[in-house]
């Protein structure tokens, strides 16, 4: 099991990377960083005007820049985005410098939460269904191969399977010597 201070969560859009790092990050007292969002700040502009302007190469790049510039730190919570794990490298930094959780979820429970979301590039045209099988089909392998954890939201809401997650962390998570100890999840129902 891997000791690392970082605590890395992966999966498809609307796994609750980000909503359950939120609650996470408190829990554990790590520092919240949305990949994501990281990029944003540093392109000042928003991912699927990213997408637009340099194509998914081009954020591919920018994603992989801010993994490599975050994660030379410790004591975070990185929330990456669902494509974080394609290329080989990041898999690798994933893989070293965290304790990856992977964050299951299914196609049906992806589609119902992300109804009325705007803001996926890969979701804004074409068959969304589809569009999710296929990216689960040739993700899967990539998420399990860079996993410590696999955890199931299932059909828990947000702050159940945060504290649900973070029970499962405090048996499966060995943190090294003299990281902060953790408090109980913000605003869990469970
Ligand atoms: N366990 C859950 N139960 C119900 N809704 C959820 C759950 N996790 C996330 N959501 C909802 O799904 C949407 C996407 O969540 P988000 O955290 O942005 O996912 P990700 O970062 O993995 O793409 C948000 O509207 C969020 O509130
Ligand atoms: O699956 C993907 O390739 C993507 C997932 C998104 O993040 P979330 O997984 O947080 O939605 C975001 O990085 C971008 O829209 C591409
Ligand atoms: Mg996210």
């Amino acid at each position: 099991m891997n000791p690392a201070s970082n605590l890395i969560l992966v999966g498809p859009m609307g796994a609750g990377k980000t909503c359950i790092g939120r609650r996470l990050a408190e829990r554990f007292g790590l520092r919240l960083v949305d990949a994501d969002r990281e990029i944003e700040l540093r392109a000042g502009t928003s991912v699927a005007t990213l997408f637009e302007l340099e194509g998914e190469a081009g954020f591919r790049a920018r994603e992989s820049a801010v993994l490599a510039e975050l994660l030379r730190d410790d004591g975070l919570l990185l929330a990456t985005g669902g494509g974080a794990v394609l290329a080989e490298d990041n898999r690798r930094l994933l893989r070293e410098r965290g304790f990856v959780v992977q964050l299951l979820v299914t196609v049906e429970q992806q589609l119902e939460r992300l109804a009325q979301d705007r803001s996926r590039p890969l979701l804004a045209r074409g068959d969304r269904e589809q569009v999710l099988r296929e990216l689960a089909q040739r993700r899967a392998p990539l998420y399990a191969e860079v996993a410590d954890l696999r955890y199931d939201t299932g059909s828990l809401g947000s702050a159940e399977a945060a504290a649900g997650l973070a029970a499962a962390l405090d048996r499966h998570w060995r943190r090294p010597a003299g990281a902060p100890s953790s408090s109980p999840v913000s605003g869990a129902d469970a």
